[in-house]
């Protein structure tokens, strides 16, 4: 053991030394492989992902040795014990071969999967499929998509999950975990997070139960009753989504106030002749606007903007990335010209300017606070983006006022996208953990799934499942082994940033009406936490943006009180049941 606080020192200068180097190349050729799908990249990729492993082996052993119970520099007792937590190169050579290969299968066979019509083309998931779950109103077709990917994506990733789970389990153990949920829990330093977790879940349900009830009436209006059941939950491919995590794309089906609605923004972006490069251009400005750092040359050289022309095939899921070398950031977004992916193109800016932000930190330190962190900055910037006042200020929207109804409907398009997520955000993880700890079997993976569907959502699906689906493999994140817990915790984390931001910035008035654009105020308290990465701990760095230690939802119920009241009336004039009685006892076999 060395009990040395210098040797640490040194070691930790030496890690640095080589990590960036190691993590660069790999960053590099992930990059590579992900913009280009080819068997050559593929390799290419996983040559340099063992060399990472290895680097990650090599040093998270001997971090081990370090007795920093006596050290008193607390920066190197964090950076040592997170050295510590070496993932899957844990594993032994042919076993962790195996465990990328399989990992990239998954993450493939989702980004080349496509869905044929009978004698037409074939439809890949980006742009076309979910084309039509967002836009189309007839059933037969919705099903056809809906139904299509999981036979295209999840039946043929049901083998590979099972071999994936033991593999996982079998790498946090020799971290010291008892499985793989226990290690990604891990992240966020705190032993009651799963209590934590669920206590926010039941202080959001009331909100999502009001709004389920509501949108079921409307679907039952647009269906009808041979396909809604007002007392039961709703089939999964009617919300306009794939997975029915966002709700906004029927809003035109349950608009409040039919007579006013919203303008078409993404008709507006097209009429402008918007290209997908000045939508980037628009989200850096907000940054920049707050007094925060602006893209350097790389991100407009090197980014994937657009799905590109030439054929290749290429994962579309958007993603930000960090090369590690202090100046080569970029996003990969096949980016259609839609307020949507104007939103979502703010959420990947947000990753990108902790980047930027934390650059000059140790490799080690070049994390978000926790992984919900990361996540709600963006989302956070997306709250004021799409604010009414932000829309007509940048000449996205043209009529001024927002009367009380108007407010209402507004709100209601915010809800459709952050309330109606927030049993998905929670039960993705809810079911992976489940797996990881053996409480979800094998041999009833996709059924288990579809109860928490139930359970959570108040959804079933449209049409009967067996063991032979794997339905959760449809969904990126479960196919590309991303956590999803950051996204429930970024939901609840985001309005507590814009509240904070939003008084930091001088604003007055209902919080939903805030934009903190050119709050140079605002940004500086958003720089000092950014700039931290994951140095601290994270209550430490929330005290630091809000005054509080703990997550908490009142933001969130502050910004959605009006339509929350609006709700209730509403679902009470109507004789709504909050709920789905109708199925809590039979097992969802199918609506
Ligand atoms: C190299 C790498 O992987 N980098 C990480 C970032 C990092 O870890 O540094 C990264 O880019 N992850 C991709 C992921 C992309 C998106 C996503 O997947 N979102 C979730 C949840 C959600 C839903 C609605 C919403 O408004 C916001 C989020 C979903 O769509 O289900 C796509 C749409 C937006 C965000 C992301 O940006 O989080
Ligand atoms: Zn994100």
């Amino acid at each position: 053991k060395f009990y040395n606080e210098t040797v640490a020192k040194a070691f930790l200068q030496f890690y640095e030394h080589t990590a960036h180097i190691v993590w660069n190349q790999f960053m590099e050729a992930t990059w590579n492989y992900v913009t280009n799908i080819t068997k050559k990249n593929r390799e290419e990729m996983l040559h340099k992902d063992s060399e990472r492993s290895q680097h990650m082996l090599y040093f998270g052993t001997r971090a081990r040795l370090f007795k920093t119970s006596r050290f008193h520099d607390a920066a190197v007792k964090r950076m040592l014990s997170k050295l510590q937590n070496i993932d899957k190169a844990a594993l032994p050579q042919d076993e962790l071969r195996e465990y990328n290969n399989l990992l990239a299968y998954m993450e493939t066979t989702y980004s080349m999967a496509q869905v044929c019509l009978n004698e037409g083309p074939c439809l890949p998931l980006e742009p076309d499929l979910q084309e039509v779950m967002a836009t189309s109103r007839d059933q037969k077709e919705l099903l056809w998509a809906w139904q299509g990917w999981r036979d295209a994506v999840g039946r043929q990733l049901r083998i590979t999950f099972e071999r994936y789970v033991q593999l996982s389990n079998k790498a946090a153990k020799l971290n010291g975990y008892k499985d793989m949920g226990a290690l990604w829990r891990s992240k966020y330093e705190s032993d009651s997070l799963e209590q934590d977790l669920e206590q926010l879940y039941q202080e959001l349900q009331p909100l999502y139960l009001n709004l389920h009830a509501y949108v079921r009436r409307a679907l039952h209006r647009h269906y009808g009753p041979e396909l809604i059941d007002p007392r039961g939950p709703i089939p999964a491919h009617l919300l306009g989504n794939m997975w029915a995590q966002s709700w906004v794309n029927i809003l035109d089906l349950v608009l409040p106030f039919p007579r006013k609605p919203p303008e078409d923004i993404t008709k507006i972006m097209k009429s402008q002749h918007w290209k997908p490069s000045k939508m980037f251009e628009e989200a850096d400005k907000f940054f920049t606007s707050l007094g925060l750092l602006s893209t350097p040359p790389d991100f407009w050289k090197k980014s994937m903007m657009e799905r590109p022309a030439d054929g290749r095939e290429v994962e579309c899921h958007a993603s930000a990335w960090d090369f590690y070398n202090g100046k080569d950031f970029r996003i990969k977004k096949c980016t259609e010209v839609t307020i949507e992916d104007l939103l979502s193109i703010f959420h990947q800016m947000g990753h990108i300017q902790y980047f930027l932000q934390y650059k000059n930190l140790s490799v080690i330190f070049r994390a978000g606070a926790n992984p919900a962190f990361e996540e709600a900055v963006g989302s956070m910037i997306t709250l004021s983006a799409s604010s009414h006042k932000h829309l007509l200020n940048r000449g996205l929207l043209s009529h001024q006022h927002q009367d009380s109804e108007e407010e209402v409907n507004f709100l209601m398009g915010i809800a459709l996208e952050k309330i109606a997520f927030i049993p998905f955000a929670y039960l993705m993880d809810l079911f992976r953990w489940k797996v990881f700890d053996g409480t979800i079997r094998k041999d009833t993976y996709n059924q288990e799934w579809w109860n928490l569907r139930l359970k959570y959502q108040g959804l079933c699906p449209p049409v009967p499942r067996t063991e032979e689906d794997f339905d959760p493999g449809a969904k990126f994140h479960i196919s590309a082994s991303m956590p999803y817990i950051r996204y429930f915790i970024s939901l609840v984390l985001q309005f507590q940033f814009h509240e904070a931001l939003c008084k930091a910035s001088g604003h007055m008035g209902p919080l939903h009406q805030c934009d903190i654009y050119n709050s140079k105020t605002a940004g500086k308290l958003l720089e000092d936490i950014l700039k931290l990465g994951s140095s601290k701990p994270w209550p430490e760095v929330l005290q630091k943006i809000t005054g509080q230690t703990e997550v908490s939802t009142k933001a969130l119920m502050t910004y959605f009180k009006p339509l929350l009241n609006w709700l209730v009336t509403e679902n009470v004039r109507q004789g709504e049941i909050l709920g789905w009685p109708d199925f809590s006892w039979l097992p969802p076999s199918f609506c």
